[in-house]
């Protein structure tokens, strides 16, 4: 088994209902597409989002509670946003990292919840412009994924998207040399963490753009794309599934 090719697009704290009509236009111009197309909008447009979806483009969460239910204040459960519709929920972003202080040990935890949900868990490493100067690029990659990949993770149930803090709506990307590198790194790995490592979908995030693309869908070991900025509107977003569909 091949991986699955998936274009994931990860609108943050963005949009309102009326931006669901981006999700119609998609499902209705890639409805023969020949790779996965995911968004995760936030969090009270899961739902509305999964019935504009038309089942051509699946709905994620953009994260979940480690614990199935109980007392915690503002937070959502994978099995609900199963409820709600969704297949798939990006945990470990860099954000949540930064912004809520998240360690991989409560990832892992959140990715087991999220399999126990029967959600696909995208998990998100990603060094620092500091990290990467510094030369630690590898080993920072290596102890994330270590660290947040939960037992029991199989290709079937876990995506991995490399996003370079720095990258990240800056405009800047890694070279091709640089995202192969840590691309070859996470396969090599994730034999010994996932199993079947050559199936399992991993996807490169940080200002991927209709122009960049293409060149990055061919790089060794890139199936897909986690997408932020470019994924709020069909038409960029539509640009590249065109390109992750030709790769
Ligand atoms: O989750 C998506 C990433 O953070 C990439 O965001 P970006 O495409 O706006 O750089």
């Amino acid at each position: 088994m091949a991986p699955r090719k998936l274009a994931a697009g990860n609108w943050k704290m963005n949009g309102i209902l009326a931006s669901l009509d981006e999700i119609d236009a998609l499902a209705l111009a890639h409805e023969n597409a020949g790779c996965d197309i995911l968004i995760c909008p936030p969090a009270l447009l899961v739902q509305p989002a999964a019935w504009h979806g038309k089942q051509i483009v699946a709905i994620g969460g953009q994260d979940c509670h480690a614990n199935a239910s109980g007392a915690h204040t503002g937070d959502i459960s994978a099995a609900q946003l199963k409820d709600a519709g969704a297949e798939y929920v990006i945990l470990g972003h860099s954000e949540r990292r930064a912004d809520h202080n998240e360690t991989d040990a409560q990832i892992a935890a959140k990715a087991a919840a999220a399999h126990a949900a029967d959600l696909i868990a995208i998990i998100c490493v990603g060094e620092t412009e500091a990290q990467r100067d510094a030369g630690e690029t590898l080993d920072i990659i290596a102890r994330q994924l270590a660290g947040s990949i939960p037992a029991g993770s199989t290709a079937a149930n876990t995506v991995i998207a490399y996003e370079p803090v720095w990258a990240i709506g800056t405009g800047r990307t890694p070279t091709n040399d640089q995202i192969a590198e840590v691309h070859a790194l996470m396969r090599d790995r994730l034999e010994s963490l996932v199993g079947s490592a050559g199936d399992v979908t991993l996807l490169y995030g940080g200002s991927v753009k209709p122009g960049n693309a293409a060149e990055i869908f061919a790089l060794p070991n890139v199936n897909g794309a986690l997408v932020g900025g470019a994924s709020l509107t069909a038409s960029d977003f539509g640009a590249i599934i065109t390109a992750l569909d030709a790769a």
